[in-house]
């Protein structure tokens, strides 16, 4: 089974056709004001217009309330909403439940009891992302986890492996974790917030070990 590859933070059609074009099977945006890939509504609304249907769109916000979230699934008609902040397992069964649209939920991963708290998301996420601690943000921070917790872990839910990752590393995470998806912001950018097409193309290319 091909390992899955989100590339997030995309804020220009050129990045987002990159993407694409590498073989991503995710791809992600973020409405989140103190990021610097944050895009408004709109703007993300008018990338995923160019999203094809083999790809997924991945809208990621940050503790959103319920109007927020109500106006982003409107607005952006997202294929995944990952929620990278303290949301409740009862926040996305709700949300589930009232969109049928696939919940996602980032779990800080700092030590082994870190990783039992995944469980509380079965039957609630369809996806859990383990991803580093927070710093500056609640994620794309380009910093990873001790990648050896997931030594011996059994996964109670669909995961994915977050934080860190980069065109150099992603091979060795991914045959060190075993993990199904992994998922990349920072590492494949020239800058804070500017994705470079090179190491998008990079890191998909190095996921197919
Ligand atoms: O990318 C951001 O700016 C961001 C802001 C707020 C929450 C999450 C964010 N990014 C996500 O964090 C992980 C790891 O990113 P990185 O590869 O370490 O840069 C990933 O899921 C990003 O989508």
């Amino acid at each position: 089974m091909p390992t899955l590859v989100k590339i997030c933070g995309i804020s220009t059609s050129e990045t987002l056709a990159a993407a694409i074009r590498s073989g991503a099977s995710h791809v992600g945006f973020v409405h989140f004001a103190k990021s610097p890939r944050h895009l408004a509504l709109g703007a993300i609304a008018m990338l995923r217009r160019q999203v094809p249907d083999h790809v997924k769109a991945v809208l990621l916000l940050v503790n959103p309330d319920a109007p927020l979230l109500d106006e982003a699934v409107r607005i952006v008609a997202p294929d995944v909403v990952q929620f990278h902040g303290g949301e409740s397992p009862e926040t996305l069964v709700r949300f589930r439940a009232e969109t049928g649209i696939e919940a996602w939920r980032a779990m800080a991963v700092k030590d082994a009891p870190s990783l039992a708290e995944v469980a509380a998301f079965r039957g609630a996420a369809d996806r859990v992302l383990l991803d580093a601690p927070a710093s500056a943000l609640p994620g794309g921070n380009g910093t990873r986890f001790d990648w050896s917790l997931l030594a011996g872990w059994q996964a109670p839910l669909a995961w994915g492996l977050a934080g860190g990752l980069t065109p150099a590393n992603v091979a060795e995470a991914i045959r060190l974790t075993g993990a199904p998806l992994v998922d990349t912001s920072s590492g494949v950018e020239r800058s804070p917030g500017i994705k470079d097409v090179d190491k998008i193309a990079a890191f998909c290319k190095a996921t197919r070990i």
